[in-house]
């Protein structure tokens, strides 16, 4: 993955909220990250966590009412390399990024499809729209499009609706005309959740090829830290609408420094694992106890410590900074270096 070290987009200090009749849901409270030209970044946590929020607040999608981006910037730099702030952009000039300097792809492709639509038409109306061609120019950078993602005989199948294809074939479609103006960022919203294991690792293995293709940067939301592990250069760990850890992929995974990743990496599955003996018990994978604080009843310090094991009483009095844990790492916990030293005296 090549790095060319520029910032395409820089989230600063972003709140999205929500007026609820119960009050006010704080989804996203003061979170910052930032995405660099031809890198993915993954932003990840338990549903709840505020990923959705953020990403709809990049694409300025956010229902308003009853939610609102309350502070903070989003700053982008788009395809004419003028840098922006997305936040209070008029609705025309985000009509020109959507799509065409920032495209989305979500879990479920047939809530984007439409289904009285061929896929030729969907794929070349964006291309129409935004890239100024006729209808029969269009339907052909569809076809190229439908052949770039693997799809068979996309002659064909340019002119076929949704429902004639298979989930697999649908979010490979949803993929092609996310890609069809070449956007400097792709948001992909648990692209493969609700795909099958084999066809999962075949779009994960067709975004990886197409970005090193195309060289646009992903934002990778997923709760799936296995897909972390095969996707993201860096990630952002999320917890009650807060960062509460970031840095290289392979750092988190080797050394997190928050209770709350420890735990998410002890809830996946590794290879090793799966060696079941028949007769006995099978291993169980540590879950983390309890669920994700009511965004409307947050603890007074750390959201996470209600569940953390590793909670003192300091914990429940303030919400931790951000401490920087060094080498661009960062994590959101009194005890970081205590976990730290545990660490080197494993090692050593
Ligand atoms: N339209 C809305 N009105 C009120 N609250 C909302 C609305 N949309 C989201 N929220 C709240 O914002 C919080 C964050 O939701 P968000 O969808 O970003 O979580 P997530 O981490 O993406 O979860 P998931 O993986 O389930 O999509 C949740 O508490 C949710 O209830």
């Amino acid at each position: 993955m090549t790095h060319q070290g520029e910032v395409l987009l820089a989230v600063n200090g972003l709140k999205t909220y929500f007026n609820t009749d119960d009050g006010v849901v704080k989804s996203v409270d003061g979170v910052t990250f930032h995405i660099k030209k031809g890198e993915t970044l993954a932003v990840v946590g338990e549903s709840g966590s505020g990923k959705s929020v953020t990403s709809l607040s990049i694409m300025r999608l956010i229902p308003m009412p009853p939610g609102q981006i309350v502070d903070g910037e989003i700053l982008f730099t788009g395809k004419d390399g003028v840098q922006k702030n997305i936040v209070n952009l008029p609705e025309a000039e985000m009509r020109r990024i959507r799509g065409n300097d920032i495209s989305m792809i979500f879990q479920e492709p047939m809530t984007s499809l439409n289904p009285v639509y061929t896929i030729g038409d969907q794929i070349g109306e964006a291309v129409m729209l935004h890239q100024g061609k006729n209808k029969r120019e269009a339907l052909a950078v569809a076809t190229e499009m439908l052949r770039l993602v693997g799809i068979p005989a996309p002659e064909k199948r340019v002119n076929e609706y949704p429902h004639q294809m298979s989930g697999g074939m649908r979010q490979r479609v949803m993929i092609a005309m996310a890609l069809s103006c070449n956007p400097a960022l792709l948001i992909a919203d648990e692209p493969t959740t609700a795909l099958d294991v084999t066809i999962q690792a075949q779009i994960l293995d067709l975004m990886r090829k197409l970005q090193q293709e195309i060289g646009m940067s992903i934002l990778f939301i997923t709760h799936n830290l296995g897909v972390v592990a095969e996707m993201a250069d860096r990630v952002v760990v999320m917890y009650g609408g807060r960062v509460v850890e970031e840095g290289d992929v392979v750092e988190i995974f080797k050394a997190p420094r928050h209770p709350y990743t420890m735990g998410l990496l002890n809830s996946i599955p590794r290879a090793g694992d799966a060696a079941h003996v028949p007769g006995q018990p099978k291993q169980r994978l540590e879950a983390i106890p309890g669920n994700v604080p009511n965004p409307l009843n947050l603890p007074p310090g750390c959201p996470f410590e209600p569940r953390c094991k590793f909670a003192v009483e300091a914990c429940s009095e303030a919400v931790p900074p951000l401490f920087d844990t060094g080498g661009g790492h960062v994590a959101r916990c009194i005890r970081w270096q205590e976990f730290e030293q545990a660490q080197h005296e494993v090692n050593a």
